[in-house]
């Protein structure tokens, strides 16, 4: 599976505790970030992550031309609520594409921690169906 990985700064502690804590869970997968996400997350979390732009600078698009070229299974999102952004558009134009395309997604701790379980479980087999990579079990794909 290919999951993108984002956080808003005072969100990105909780990102890099949650990559370490599922560690063995994402190394199976490709991963993908926003830029000073990934970094924090290659750095201290120790995973293999492709970077994209930083989310100010167009790194949320990215995710988002691949959720709608149905690249991206999983978006875990850790936004922070209580700050204004300024790319709040690109922040909501990726949620909305989450949402047209059906893609699974993690806003905050409570709901990944489902997600990467259910992940694990084999809940979200069917992503293989609709991403036309129906021959893996792993994620062993890529974008
Ligand atoms: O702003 C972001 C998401 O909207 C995240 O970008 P960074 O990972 O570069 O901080």
């Amino acid at each position: 599976m290919n999951i993108a990985l984002i956080a808003h700064d005072k969100k990105k502690d909780h990102l890099v505790s949650f990559t370490t804590a599922y560690k063995d869970i994402l190394s199976k997968h490709h991963l993908f970030a926003t830029g000073t996400t990934g970094l924090r997350i290659i750095n201290e979390a120790g995973l293999d992550v492709h970077r994209f732009q930083s989310g100010p600078y167009g790194g949320d698009q990215e995710i988002g031309a691949l959720v709608a070229n149905n690249k991206m299974d999983i978006v875990i999102f850790f936004r922070d609520p209580l700050t204004s952004q300024p790319h709040e558009p690109d922040i909501s134009a990726l949620i909305r594409l989450c949402d047209v395309y059906s893609v699974p997604l993690a806003t905050n701790l409570g709901t990944a921690e489902i997600l990467i379980k259910g992940l694990e479980r084999g809940d979200l087999a069917w992503r293989t169906i609709v991403n036309g990579r129906s021959g893996e079990t792993n994620g062993a794909d890529q974008a």
